[in-house]
């Protein structure tokens, strides 16, 4: 039986109960959230990029910590959206209005922070392709 089938409110009492809620939670993530289903095909694809242009080791951890931070971002941007979500329901309301927008402002920031690794990395191996150089 799935951890989803008990209606547990209480405290985990082992690792593995912990361990099947965590599961749970990237299932979930997987199966309602579009953008981060969109970062993880961009962060595939950039792995398989790094492995084919042969980055370094330091370079490809700085594309694994953006990729993290992207990743993050856009967990902590769901669970903000469900908590409003079930503090104000369908309502309008200012101070939810804020909060998901910051909470989206975090992950822009993310993202940027991840764009700007990856033109620092891929960029001048790029250019080193270029032909006529
Ligand atoms: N209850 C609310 N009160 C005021 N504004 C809201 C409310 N719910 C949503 N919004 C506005 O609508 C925007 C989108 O809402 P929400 O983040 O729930 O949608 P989403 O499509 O899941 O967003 P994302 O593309 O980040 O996943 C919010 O950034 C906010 O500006």
């Amino acid at each position: 039986m799935g951890s989803k089938d008990n209606k547990q409110v209480g405290k985990n009492t082992n690792f593995w109960q912990s361990f099947s809620h965590a599961i749970d939670g990237c299932k979930t993530l997987l199966k309602t959230e579009r953008n981060l289903r969109f970062h993880l095909v961009v962060a595939l694809l950039i792995i398989i990029l790094a492995g084919g242009l042969h980055v370094g080791w330091n370079q490809f951890l700085w594309l694994l910590l953006a990729i993290f931070v992207v990743l993050t971002a856009e967990v902590l941007n769901s669970i903000v959206e469900r908590i409003v979500d079930l503090l104000v329901g369908n309502h309008f309301n200012q101070l939810a209005k804020e909060a998901k927008d910051m909470a989206a402002g975090g992950v822009l920031l993310a993202t940027g922070f991840a764009m700007v690794v990856g033109i620092i990395v891929f960029l001048p191996l790029l250019i080193k392709l270029i032909p006529w150089r």
